[in-house]
C-alpha cells in the first residue's frame, strides 16, 4: 500500500500548483513513490523532522513545487543543502528536462539522495560534499537554498555558483530582508499555508 492515495496527494498539493505552469503528466504517481521512499528512510535516518505524511506532502513537497511557477523548465539547478531532496527532487519531477545537482554534505542524507536518484530515475546527480569543494568553474542557471543553516555565511557561496545570466532562489522567513547588494529582486511571493516567502534574484 502506498503511504497516501494519489488523489489525496493531488488534493494536498493543489494550493501549491494552482495558477502555476503545466508540469509533468506523471508528477503525482512519482511524488507518491518519492513519499514512500522518504517515509521508509525517515524511520531510520533523520531526513526531515516532519513525520506525518500529509504534512510532509504540504510542507516539503508542496512548498518545493510552489517555486516551479518562477523557474525555467530546462537548464541546470543546484539544490544547495538538499537534505531529503527539497526543493530539488520535486522540481526535477515537475520538469523532466531540468538537470538537477543535489548537494548535501551529510553522508547519510547523501546516501538517501543517491538511492532516490536511482530508484526514481531522476535527471539528477548527487554532490555528496560541501558546495565549497565543487570545482570552481561549475555554475548553474538556478541555485536554490531552502532552510540552510548559517544562511549569511552560505549566501556568498551560493551566489558564486549562479551562472552569469542565472538566478538565485531562496526560501525566506517572513521577517527576512530581500535586499541583496548588486543583485535585483525579480520575484517574491508568499508560500501558501505558510508564513514564509520565496524570492528570486539576478545580477544587477
Ligand atoms: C536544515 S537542512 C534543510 C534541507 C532541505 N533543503 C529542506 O528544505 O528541508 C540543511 C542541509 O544543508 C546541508 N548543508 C549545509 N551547508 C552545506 C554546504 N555548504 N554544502 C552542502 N550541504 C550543506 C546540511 O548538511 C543539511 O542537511
Amino acid at each position: 500500500m502506498p503511504t497516501l492515495l494519489e488523489n489525496r496527494i493531488a488534493d494536498l498539493l493543489e494550493p501549491y500548483l494552482a495558477g502555476g505552469p503545466e508540469l509533468a503528466a506523471d508528477l503525482i504517481p512519482r511524488m507518491s513513490r518519492y513519499l514512500d521512499l522518504l517515509m521508509l528512510w525517515n524511520a531510520k535516518t533523520n531526513l526531515t523532522a516532519i513525520r506525518e505524511p500529509a504534512q510532509l506532502v504540504q510542507r516539503q513537497l508542496g512548498e518545493s513545487l510552489f517555486a516551479a511557477r518562477f523557474l525555467p523548465a530546462t537548464g541546470t539547478l543546484l539544490d544547495f543543502g538538499s537534505g531529503g531532496g527539497f526543493p530539488g527532487i520535486p522540481l526535477q519531477l515537475a520538469f523532466p528536462d531540468l538537470r538537477v545537482t543535489l548537494a548535501e554534505s551529510q553522508g547519510k542524507k547523501a546516501g538517501f539522495l543517491r538511492e532516490a536518484t536511482r530508484s526514481l530515475a531522476l535527471n539528477a546527480e548527487v554532490w555528496s560534499s560541501r558546495v565549497e569543494s565543487m570545482p570552481s568553474d561549475r555554475s548553474f542557471d538556478i541555485v536554490a537554498m531552502r532552510a540552510v543553516d548559517q544562511a549569511a555565511a552560505m549566501l556568498p557561496i551560493a551566489q558564486e555558483r549562479v551562472a552569469h545570466t542565472g538566478q538565485l532562489l531562496r526560501y525566506l522567513p517572513a521577517s527576512e530582508e530581500t535586499h541583496l547588494g548588486e543583485w535585483d529582486l525579480t520575484q517574491e511571493a508568499q508560500v501558501p499555508l505558510s508564513q514564509g516567502r520565496i524570492a528570486l534574484w539576478k545580477r544587477a
